[in-house]
């Protein structure tokens, strides 16, 4: 993937373009790239414009949103993703201009000029000096001071909100309640003449520029490098792109009935959605400012753990999603209650990577949750928890089953337990997790262990089917509501998937170890199973039949 270091010495030397590669700098010009070619990641247009202020087409164009409930085309995110992709990378990452690949416009100049002067009569409901910032609320800020802190919106983002404003979405937009690398969240509300009530809502305004997108590529496609250009046109479109994952995401979290904000609106890179805090418009802390009062904190601090696991496992089967961004960061807490936020980057369980996202959630709820003093559960366990296919997906149901865990956990532990769950933490969190039979290392001695009934401590026991793993399965959950993660195939398949998920890249089968030790247990464990494994041999029949309903249960 680097460039070639006697490239220079080679024939084709003079045709390359005038970039060079170099590891964690990107490309770089070699010479003077003239102005009208150049295009540097992370520096302003050369024409001087840093949000494409000139065109604003799009923005009146009716066609193409989300919110007018046309879910058939729910599918099509993946392809015009995919489309965005390789019109991406396919310019070898040199950022060069390419042809303008919009649809050839009608000459509606004078339409969208009528539009936005018919718009600057709302301008003065825009408001961001009215703010209502995290640590506001004790001292009284300056205007000035704010200020400095906040962004100024652009052209066209100021354009979206007032057409929000005048289709009666908001009424009016305040100053930023967060402001952040990839987005801004702004308070707004809704005056309903007629009752005189007012509505909170927020806004989530998703950044534009090149070098906030490029991290949000490599954390999604878990590229090392940014490979292609991208021109403004592609990143505009690619936000859009994200911006509607949330929504749609929202959507169905918000249906499954965990509490999350209200998706209302969306138009290309803006998102409306319901407000998050009290009536004097203060936003809910984060879980990780929540201050908890009373004289049962740890109490409290284990039902909302508890309550997390049934949120992550309701969001699995129910939803068919892993956040893959969980933290105490992306959770706000009020009155006993977790609210789940910032879901634009969540997929769904046959994304590649949704195994890992999920094990990476659980580790980072465990850490919070061990640093409130919480007694938790192996990362293991939550694990199998979440990804079981039977069990329940409502409360109290989810929160005895829990409960069943521990009881479990501490029946069969003694003294030094909780050291050895932090070892099997370790463990797990370094395991390859395969999603699919076609991952898996070594299926005959996995099959050999689900032949000696070992099936459920398989790390991917809960891909299998059921009739080949041994139902002993220790922390399965009371199976008489199994019929309810049923629920689960009716909400997706009226809103299949809009996430990336067919196009990300898996994850590498290598293991990296950290350290020594672990190269060593690793080492001896492979050793130990070859030994196993030359013991007796699986007899075709069951790998097939092990093979063949695996693949069946793998829609
Ligand atoms: N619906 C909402 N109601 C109230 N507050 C919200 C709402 N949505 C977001 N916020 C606030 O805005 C903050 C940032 O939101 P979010 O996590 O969705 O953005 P983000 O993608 O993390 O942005 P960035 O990564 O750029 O910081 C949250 O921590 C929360 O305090
Ligand atoms: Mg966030």
């Amino acid at each position: 993937m680097a460039a070639d270091p006697n490239a220079a010495a080679s024939p084709a030397a003079p045709h390359e373009p005038p970039f060079t590669y170099t590891p964690n700098r990107g490309y770089e010009p070699l010479q003077d790239v003239p102005p009208e070619v150049r295009m540097p990641r992370g520096t302003p247009h050369p024409d001087g414009l840093d949000d494409d202020d000139d065109d604003l087409d799009d923005i009146f164009e009716e066609d193409d949103d989300v919110d007018d409930d046309d879910w058939a085309a729910d599918g099509d995110l993946t392809k015009t993703y995919n489309r965005q992709r390789q019109l991406n990378e396919s310019d070898g990452g040199a950022a060069l201009p390419r042809a303008n690949q919009q649809k050839p416009k009608a000459n509606t100049f004078a339409s969208v000029d009528d539009q936005v002067s018919a718009l600057s009569k709302h301008a003065a409901k825009i408001r961001l000096d009215s703010v209502k910032q995290d640590g506001d609320k004790d001292k009284e800020k300056d205007k000035a001071d704010r200020a400095t802190s906040e962004q100024v919106l652009d052209q066209r983002t100021r354009m979206i909100l007032l057409q929000m404003i005048n289709r009666g979405a908001v009424s009016e937009v305040h100053g930023a309640i967060s402001t952040g690398k990839e987005a801004n969240v702004y308070g707004a509300v809704l005056h309903d003449d007629s009752s005189g009530e007012t509505t909170h809502r927020a806004i989530k305004v998703y950044k534009t520029a090149i070098l906030v997108f490029k991290d949000r590529e490599r954390y999604i496609t878990g590229e090392h490098r940014f490979k292609g250009g991208f021109d403004k046109g592609n990143s505009r479109k690619m936000v859009k792109l994200w911006a509607e994952k949330e929504y749609r995401n929202l959507r169905r979290i918000y249906n499954a009935g965990i509490p999350c904000p209200e998706p209302i609106q969306l138009k290309l890179h803006v998102l409306v959605m319901g407000f998050l805090g009290d009536r004097k418009g203060w936003a809910f802390p984060r879980l990780r400012d929540a201050v908890l009062a009373g004289d049962d904190v740890d109490r409290q601090w284990r039902s909302l753990y508890v309550q997390l696991l049934g949120i992550m496992r309701k969001m699995y089967q129910v939803c068919r999603l892993v956040h893959a961004d969980l933290s105490e960061y992306n959770i706000l807490y009020n009155k006993d209650k977790l609210y789940i936020i910032d879901v634009s980057q969540s997929v769904e369980p046959d994304h590649p990577r949704s195994l890992e996202f999920l094990r990476m959630d659980i580790k980072n709820v465990g850490d919070f949750f061990r640093r409130k003093g919480v007694d938790t559960l192996s990362d293991r366990a939550i694990f199998n928890f979440i990804t079981a296919p039977t069990g329940p997906v409502e409360e109290p149901d989810m929160a005895a089953a829990i409960e069943k865990l521990y009881e479990l956990m501490h029946m069969a532990e003694n003294d030094d337990d909780a050291a050895e769950r932090e070892v099997d933490n370790e463990v797990f969190r370094n395991q390859y997790i395969p999603q699919t039979l076609e991952q898996v290392y070594d299926i005959e001695k996995d099959a050999q262990r689900v032949g000696k009934g070992e099936g459920n401590d398989l790390i991917y026991s809960n891909l299998l089917a059921d009739q080949v793993v041994n139902p002993k399965r220790e922390d399965a959950e009371p199976s008489e509501s199994s019929d309810e993660s049923d629920n689960g195939a009716e909400l997706s398949s009226d809103d299949q998937s809009g996430d990336e998920s067919r196009f990300d890249k898996g994850r590498p089968r290598g293991r990296r170890f950290e350290n020594k030790d672990e190269k060593r247990l690793h080492k001896q464990a492979v050793k130990e199973a070859k030994r196993e494994k030359r013991k007796d041999k699986i007899p075709k029949a069951v790998k097939k039949k092990l093979v063949s309903t695996t693949s069946r249960k793998k829609k």
